[in-house]
């Protein structure tokens, strides 16, 4: 139906964002040479709830998910982080067709495709669009994906199931009862350093905390993630594989919450 065109995008970030260029900048390969167990680091913690959220695609990025973070937020702790973190969105990065997506890769590989979950400090700022350009603002969790048996815990088929209804940009839909904590792998053992956003304006406002182990889902829920293209001016567009290539680490070190 589309071929796939490697997005030029990135490239042409730094004319606008010269930030891009910088030395905290995400996403970055995670080499095990260069990252190093830290037993200081405490386990991820979420407050086990489900929230109400607003799926939508996104300016035909993405599709995101936004959840309310005013009233009877969910709200992540631990790991690396100090203070209290809500969540604000979450969306995804993939490729086309046989191209990966992820944004991270591991030792050189990559995977089809990378879900973050993007959180805000709400100990130290008031709104998420404060904490964005601050240097302990963010805390975005990525999840690598990769194809498998279907996801067992089927909530990411309530968001995959939901995709062809957002198919025009702009057009929102609810997700109401999807809860964040059954969207992470079974394993807590993360990755953490200090980065950015990977897409403009590339604040470098974001402790990434990456979780090893990948999460499983089938080919078809692939393809409609995929498969997500939005009408502009009338004309069926495919998202662009969205997802920057990794950027360098400029002697930052990377912790591992594992051996
Ligand atoms: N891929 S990622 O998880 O790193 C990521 C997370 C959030 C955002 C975001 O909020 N952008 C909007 C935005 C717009 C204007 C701003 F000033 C700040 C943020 C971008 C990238
Ligand atoms: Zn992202």
């Amino acid at each position: 139906m589309f071929e796939c065109s490697k997005s030029l995008g990135p490239h042409t970030w730094v004319h606008q964002f010269p930030i891009a260029q910088s030395s905290r900048q995400s996403p970055v390969d995670l080499r095990s040479s260069e990252t190093h167990f830290d037993a200081k680091l405490q386990p991820l913690n979420y407050d086990d709830k489900a929230t109400s959220s607003r799926m939508l695609n996104n300016n035909g990025l993405s599709f995101k998910l936004s959840f309310d973070d005013s009233s009877d937020p969910c709200v992540l702790n631990g790991g690396p982080l100090d203070g209290d973190f809500r969540l604000n969105q979450l969306h995804m990065h993939w490729g086309c067709d046989k191209l990966p997506g992820s944004e991270h890769i591991v030792d050189g590989n990559a995977y089809a495709a990378e879900l973050h979950m993007v959180h805000w400090n709400s100990s130290k700022y008031s709104s998420m669009q404060q904490a964005v350009t601050q240097p302990d603002g963010l805390a975005v969790i990525g999840v690598f994906i990769q194809v498998g048996k279907e996801h067992e815990h089927k909530e990411l088929k309530k968001i995959t199931d939901l995709l062809p209804k957002i198919t025009n940009e702009g057009s929102k839909i609810e997700l109401s009862g999807l809860n964040p904590l059954l969207l992470l792998p079974s394993s807590t053992a993360y990755w953490t350093y200090l980065g950015s956003l990977t897409t403009p304006p590339l604040h470098e406002s974001v402790t990434w905390i990456v979780m090893k182990e990948p999460l499983s889902i089938s080919k078809q829920q692939l393809k409609a993630i995929q498969s997500l293209y939005f009408l502009r001016s009338g004309k069926y567009e495919r998202l662009l594989n969205n997802n920057r290539p990794p950027q360098p680490l400029a002697g930052r070190k990377i912790r591992a919450s594992f051996k």
